[in-house]
């Protein structure tokens, strides 16, 4: 049986990236998905936003929507100071098989917690299967039209708290205009915009930040 897109990206990094440095593994995906095959990880343009988003806020307990192959798990993990925790969701087995493969060789694994499974079915789960209080950050880079219903159910549960920040990438391509339109109408929420590309692309793309009032 061939092996699919996700494995030939992980292979590529055993192969040639440094195990235990995640700046290694991060350059090798890169290097990988801008040379020989596109993939949707967040990449190192918009990778660059995201980073100066964690280090901003700093924190403690951080959710992201989409783990896909990893790269964001172990971009944001490796900014988290000791004692902090990344939980990361993704629904697809296959992907989440790699992510976690992908997080070990980095290194991070301790820092980062992958739970394989419809977002709509873990976020509910945080506070008692998972220990969650409040989060300090969450990025959403999954199904597009997830983003708003995931939103509206993190505010539900209770999971969000006055200065909770969210990232959510691909607003404008592939977009996620429900989202848009929820988000930036909803008076509990300060939105700002940051235009930049389309992973490994020079198509237009940018990120949403939106910080939840309480
Ligand atoms: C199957 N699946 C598992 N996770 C997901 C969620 N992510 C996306 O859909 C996603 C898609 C694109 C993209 C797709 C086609 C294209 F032509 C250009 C861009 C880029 C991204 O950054 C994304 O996050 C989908
Ligand atoms: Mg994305």
């Amino acid at each position: 049986m061939n092996q699919s897109k996700e494995q030939r990206i992980l292979n590529f990094v055993l192969q040639n990236a440094v195990r235990g440095d995640p700046r290694s593994v991060m350059e090798t995906i890169d290097k990988y998905c801008s040379e020989k095959e596109w993939a949707m990880n967040v990449g190192d343009v918009k990778g660059v936003i995201l980073d100066k988003t964690v280090e901003e806020i700093n924190p403690s307990i951080a959710l992201e929507l989409g783990t896909y192959c990893g790269y964001s798990a172990v971009r944001i993990a490796r900014l988290l100071k000791a004692g902090a925790c990344l939980l990361t969701v993704e629904f697809n087995p296959e992907f989440a098989a790699i992510a976690k493969q992908m997080i070990e060789f980095a290194g991070v694994q301790d820092k980062v917690k992958l739970l394989q499974g419809p977002s709509e079915v873990i976020i509910p789960q945080l506070k008692k299967k998972y220990e969650v209080d409040t989060l300090d950050f969450v990025f959403l880079d999954h199904w597009k039209d997830r983003y708003a219903p995931d939103t509206i159910l993190l505010q539900e549960c209770s999971l969000l708290r006055k200065g909770s920040v969210l990232l959510a990438d691909n607003i404008i391509f592939p977009g996620a205009p429900e989202f848009i339109k929820y988000i930036r109408n909803n008076p509990r929420f300060q939105c700002s915009t940051y235009p930049s590309h389309l992973e490994y692309m020079k198509v237009q793309d940018a990120m949403e930040k939106a910080v939840f009032l309480g």
